[in-house]
Formats: C-alpha cells, sequence, structure tokens
C-alpha cells in the first residue's frame, strides 16, 4: 500500500541524517521539502526566527502545541540546556508514531516527552499529570482556530507566569486573525510580529511573540 507524505519525510532522515546530530536531522527535512514534497513544517526560515527566540530565552519548561513529525520540536529541543524539557502535544497517531523516531533519530529522546492527544484536553492536566508548574516558552503551531482557546486556557489553568514567551507560527498564512487580535489588544501582553514566509515557499507568513505580562 502507498507511503504516506510523513512515511517518506522519516524515511528520507534515516537515510540523509547521521544518528544523534539534530542539525543533520534539520537539514534532511529541510532537502526533503524543498526538492521532494512540501510539508507543514516551521522551515528554515521561520525557524531561524525559533531558534533565536529559544536561545535567548534559555527555558526550563516548553510545551509545543502541534508536533507534526517533530521538525520543531528538534528545532527547540537541541537548543536546550540540560535538564530543561519540552512537552509536545500530537493528537494525530500517525504524525505522532513518525514525530518519535523524527525524535530518536536526533537523540533527544531525553528532553522531550511526546504527548498523543488534544491540546484541550491536556492543557487542564499539566499540573497534576506532569509536575508542571509554569512554562517559560509556548510554541503554538497546532489548529489555527485553537491558538486563542488554548492561550485562554493556559491563562485560566495558571500555567503562565509574568515573563512567559509565546510564539505562534502561521499568523498569516493560514493566518489566526482572532489570536494576533486577542495578543496585540490585551494589557496581558506584550506582542511583537517577526515577518517571514511560508515554509519553503515564497509566500508571506511570519512569527507572533507575545509576552505574557502577569
Ligand atoms: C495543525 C497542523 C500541525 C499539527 O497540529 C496537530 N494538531 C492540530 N490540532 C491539535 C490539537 N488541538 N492538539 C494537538 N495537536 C493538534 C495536527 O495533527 C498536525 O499534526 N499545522 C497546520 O495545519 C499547518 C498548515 C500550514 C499550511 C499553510 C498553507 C497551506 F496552503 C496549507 C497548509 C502551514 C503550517 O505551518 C501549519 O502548521
Ligand atoms: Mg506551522
Amino acid at each position: 500500500t502507498k507511503s504516506t507524505r510523513p512515511q517518506r519525510l522519516l524515511k528520507a532522515v534515516q537515510k540523509h541524517a547521521t544518528r544523534g546530530d539534530p542539525q543533520s536531522v534539520i537539514s534532511a527535512i529541510d532537502h526533503f521539502c524543498r526538492h521532494s514534497e512540501w510539508a507543514m513544517n516551521v522551515g528554515d526560515e521561520k525557524g531561524c526566527i525559533l531558534d533565536s527566540v529559544v536561545s535567548e530565552l534559555n527555558p526550563e519548561k516548553v510545551l509545543e502545541l502541534g508536533t507534526y513529525c517533530g521538525y520543531s520540536t528538534v528545532r527547540i529541543a537541541r537548543l536546550l540546556p540540560p535538564g530543561a524539557r519540552l512537552i509536545t502535544l500530537e493528537f494525530n497517531a500517525d504524525y505522532a508514531a513518525i514525530a518519535r523516531q523524527v525524535i530518536a533519530w536526533a537523540g533527544l529522546e531525553d528532553k522531550v516527552q511526546l504527548v498523543e492527544g488534544a491540546s484541550g484536553d491536556w492543557i487542564p492536566r499539566m499540573k497534576e499529570h506532569f509536575g508542571i508548574e509554569t512554562f517559560d516558552f509556548v510554541f503554538l503551531d497546532h489548529w489555527k482556530d485553537r491558538y486563542l482557546p488554548d492561550t485562554k486556557l493556559m491563562e485560566d489553568c495558571g500555567l503562565l507566569r509574568k515573563g512567559t514567551v509565546l510564539l505562534a507560527d502561521n499568523v498569516i498564512c493560514p493566518g489566526v486573525p482572532d489570536y494576533l487580535e486577542y495578543v496585540r489588544n490585551s494589557l496581558s501582553y506584550k506582542s511583537c510580529y517577526f515577518k517571514s514566509h511560508l515554509e519553503y515557499t515564497k509566500a508571506e507568513d511570519g512569527l507572533e511573540k507575545s509576552v505574557f505580562l502577569g
């Protein structure tokens, strides 16, 4: 039977990347997406902006919403200091299975906890199930109509602290107008836009960085 695109992406990683070398995993996925098949990873251009935000923040506790094949999971986890932890939520079981293998190929499984399930179900359980007090950094890259409700849910669950940074992918394409309006007008956030391009294309897209003010 025909393979899926995530399966072909994983094969490209296993063929071209070196086990335990996160940068080679990132490069293999970017090469596959540029030269073989487009896939909805944050990509290399927006990925460099993601890298700079993470490196500047040096977060201990990270949440990623929407793992897909684990590309941004690897980008973030490779920059985390020893002892730091990344929890990533993915509700599609097939994607989660691929992502686990991509993360393992990069040798980052000790820093990453991939949870199969929906953000709306798991955010309220972060404290009692994972012993998380608050997150230092949240990367939003899941269903675009979930960015706003899940942000409000994280506020209500006390998972954000003064200084927590939210970084949202795709704020132009596919677009998250309700989320942008909220973080840009709320007195609880200091927000700024990083203009870029939709992964592997010339279309405009960008990342919105929003600091929770408490
Ligand atoms: C939503 C997907 C990313 C993943 O998120 C998981 N997911 C969802 N909702 C939840 C939840 N509530 N909890 C946990 N996981 C969850 C899902 O299963 C996907 O694996 N991302 C996109 O759709 C996406 C699409 C485009 C895109 C842009 C232009 C086009 F012409 C076509 C597509 C670009 C991007 O950069 C994306 O990120
Ligand atoms: Mg995205």
